[in-house]
């Protein structure tokens, strides 16, 4: 079971971002994205959490399709893709005016993943398992930078995604905190998560120890 992404190109206007370019994410591998700015490394994250649309190519993951040959798939096809595909957003794009709780329980209630009990319950037991057990009942405006990130990944979590999407995970975090998010990421990975990270942080790649570095350099033929 694997994701893959092949020969995707992605132009905007006059300027092609993405000619024709592919990778494969095994089950418990993570793969960084590096690059320059400008170089197409959002538009690639957008483009696989169906935020924007390919030109051409395809795009899989566990055998559920967003798109073929740039045919976009039925609703329910992608309906199921995205519910196997979580994206940990880097500004956490937590909604400021519900609880920790209940920023976990909107998007599997809305999709009649389970009752508001099960839900909650399982809410808790991904809190306590990110490290933040007792956050329940916080607004997100009473977290530190590093329990939004923890609880941004429980949220994705909550549709038991088989992969993770971090945009930046670190780029508002301290150092100390960066090293704990990455063990964090460290131990998704080594429960058989497939997980993408774009970022500008160098350091990441060290402190994830084993990882696969693409540079988006290669995006372009
Ligand atoms: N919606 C859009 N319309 C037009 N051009 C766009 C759009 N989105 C991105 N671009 C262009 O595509 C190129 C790649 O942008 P993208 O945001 O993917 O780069 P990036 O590698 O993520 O950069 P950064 O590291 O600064 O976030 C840029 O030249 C950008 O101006």
């Amino acid at each position: 079971m694997a994701f893959q992404l092949t020969n995707v190109s992605k132009s905007f206007g006059e300027q092609e971002v993405i000619q024709n370019y592919s990778l494969s994410i095994d089950s418990g591998e993570i793969v960084i994205v590096l690059g320059e700015s400008g170089s197409g490394k959002t538009t690639l994250l957008r483009m696989i959490n169906n935020l924007e649309t390919v030109d051409t190519g395809s795009i899989t993951l566990d055998g559920a399709s967003l798109v073929i040959d740039g045919e976009y798939q039925s609703t329910a096809a992608i309906q199921d893709y995205q519910h196997k595909m979580g994206l940990v957003f880097q500004d956490y794009n937590l909604f400021s005016n519900l609880t920790v709780e209940e920023n976990l329980m909107l998007a599997p209630l809305s999709n009649g993943f389970g009752t508001r009990e099960e839900l909650a319950s399982k809410a808790d037991q991904l809190l306590k398992q990110m490290g933040v057990p007792d956050k329940q009942t916080s607004k997100p405006s009473q977290l530190s930078g590093g329990q939004k990130q923890r609880v941004a990944i429980a949220r994705a979590m909550m549709m038991e995604p088989s992969m993770l999407c971090f945009d930046e995970p670190t780029s508002a975090l301290d150092e100390n905190t960066v090293e704990k998010v990455a063990e964090l990421i460290k131990s998704l990975a080594k429960n058989g998560m497939k997980i993408l990270i774009i970022t500008h942080d160098t350091g990441l790649v060290s402190l994830m120890e084993e990882v696969r570095v693409v540079r988006s350099e290669e995006f372009k033929a």
